[in-house]
């Protein structure tokens, strides 16, 4: 199970990616061999190479051609694929991505897809780009992509519809419901190819997911910036739960956890939102007494919670407590195994919680509420029904 993850702090284009995929390390023979059947009467040239930006270094993919005002449209492409040696799911997956290429341009300008006459984004190196970027996702294979937020950049752009705004129309198009902003620095961070590249793979964006790095590449863009302009990819292993209990006999999965420090709240109201955090689905909440700025005591709220739930019981302490902010952090959590078992004893039943790694049980503890049922009913301290129940459990 592996995620490959984008990391779009300076954006993507298409040899970005190309770059980015074959510094993780695929076959670039078997690449170019793919590539190479593409009946493109070699008029292009292609060069991969290893370079360095902004002090990183990674892969340049450079697609070199004379053409200079190419006019395609989307059936001259279709039988340009359809003319290839591609593997069919290649051919239909690339086909799919200029078929949204030319809607996003057909909307932009007016027109239905298949009016569409393609400029810049139907040169040969677009097609080496797209088909390139289908071609290398299916000889990654991965079971799931995910990318970050997308730096767009900001300012215009020179092509041949003119001084176009970025991000470009045709861009924007691609990204709708994808989360973009513009970084600090101007230019044409994202360009449509790698909108498209983003609309046709990533299945969600936001921060990394939790997982162990297997590979990294570095994928390099041609305009110098401040920033590295490059595209890194994450391949990442997935911390499958059913795999590790089975390789260690332990559970894993993923906790959020919630902070705020509170310096300016009635304590008496701590009582009634952590009650409310827990009716709300938290699986902890704790309070920690701590110093804060200007040496006030104050006191951090602590709420932990599955990650699906961590909106929800954000909001709640943003609206219950005095807080003006939450940190939330995203830990990975080792558990043991848990059921509950009901035992005999002569005290009467009672529930046990009982813990185990595989097959071996670790720890078995007694309910603490039918503990203080059974002290009631048999008129003893809690502490003698311990030791009474203690010799009754099996670990
Ligand atoms: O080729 C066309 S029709 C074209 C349309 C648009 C629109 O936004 S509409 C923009 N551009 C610009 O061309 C270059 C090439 O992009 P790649 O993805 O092929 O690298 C880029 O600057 C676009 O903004 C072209
Ligand atoms: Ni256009």
């Amino acid at each position: 199970m592996s995620i490959l993850y984008l990391d779009c702090f300076s954006g993507i284009s298409g040899d970005m990616f190309l770059g980015a995929m074959l510094d993780l390390g695929l076959d670039q023979e078997r690449f170019l061999r793919q590539l190479q059947t593409l009946p493109l009467n070699d008029e292009y040239s292609i060069e991969i190479k290893k370079g360095i930006k902004g002090g990183i270094t990674g892969t340049d993919v450079v697609v070199k051609t004379h053409e200079h005002h190419p006019h395609r449209n989307l059936l001259d492409i279709y039988a340009i694929i359809d003319g290839s040696a591609l593997e069919y799911d290649i051919k239909q997956k690339s086909k799919q991505a200029f078929y949204k290429l030319a809607k996003a341009e057909g909307k932009v300008h007016g027109k239905p897809p298949e009016e569409i006459h393609f400029h810049e984004v139907g040169a040969i190196d677009s097609i080496v780009d797209i088909v390139g970027a289908c071609t290398l996702i299916s000889m990654l294979n991965p079971t799931k992509v995910y990318a970050s937020h997308i730096n767009v950049g900001s300012g215009t752009v020179n092509c041949a519809h003119g001084i176009l705004p970025v991000p470009a129309p045709a861009t924007l198009e691609l990204l709708e419901g994808i989360p973009i902003y513009s970084g600090e620095e101007a230019g044409e961070f994202t360009t449509p190819t790698g909108a498209l590249i983003l609309n046709i793979f990533v299945d969600k964006f936001g921060s990394m997911p939790l997982g162990i790095p297997e590979k990294i590449g570095y994928g390099l863009g041609k305009a110098e910036r401040k920033s590295p302009n490059v595209l890194r990819a994450v391949l990442l292993k997935e911390l499958d739960r059913m795999e590790s209990e089975y390789a260690e006999g332990l559970e894993r999965d993923a906790v959020a956890i919630l902070e705020s420090n509170i310096d300016d709240m009635n304590p008496q109201l701590y009582e009634a939102i952590i009650e409310r955090l827990f009716q709300e689905g938290a699986l902890d909440v704790f309070l920690t007494p701590i110093i804060m700025k200007k040496s006030r005591p104050a006191v951090k709220l602590t709420c932990l919670c599955a990650p699906n739930k961590k909106q929800h019981l954000s909001q709640i302490i943003l609206k219950e407590t005095t807080t003006l902010g939450v940190r939330e952090l995203l830990a990975g959590r080792i558990k043991l195994s848990r059921k509950i078992e009901e035992i005999n004893t002569p005290l009467g039943n009672l529930k046990v919680k009982i813990a185990k790694i595989g097959d071996e049980t670790i720890k078995a503890a007694p309910e603490y509420e039918d503990m203080k049922i059974l002290a009631k009913n048999n008129n003893i301290p809690l502490l003698k029904a311990y030791e009474i129940v203690k010799r009754y459990l099996t670990v």
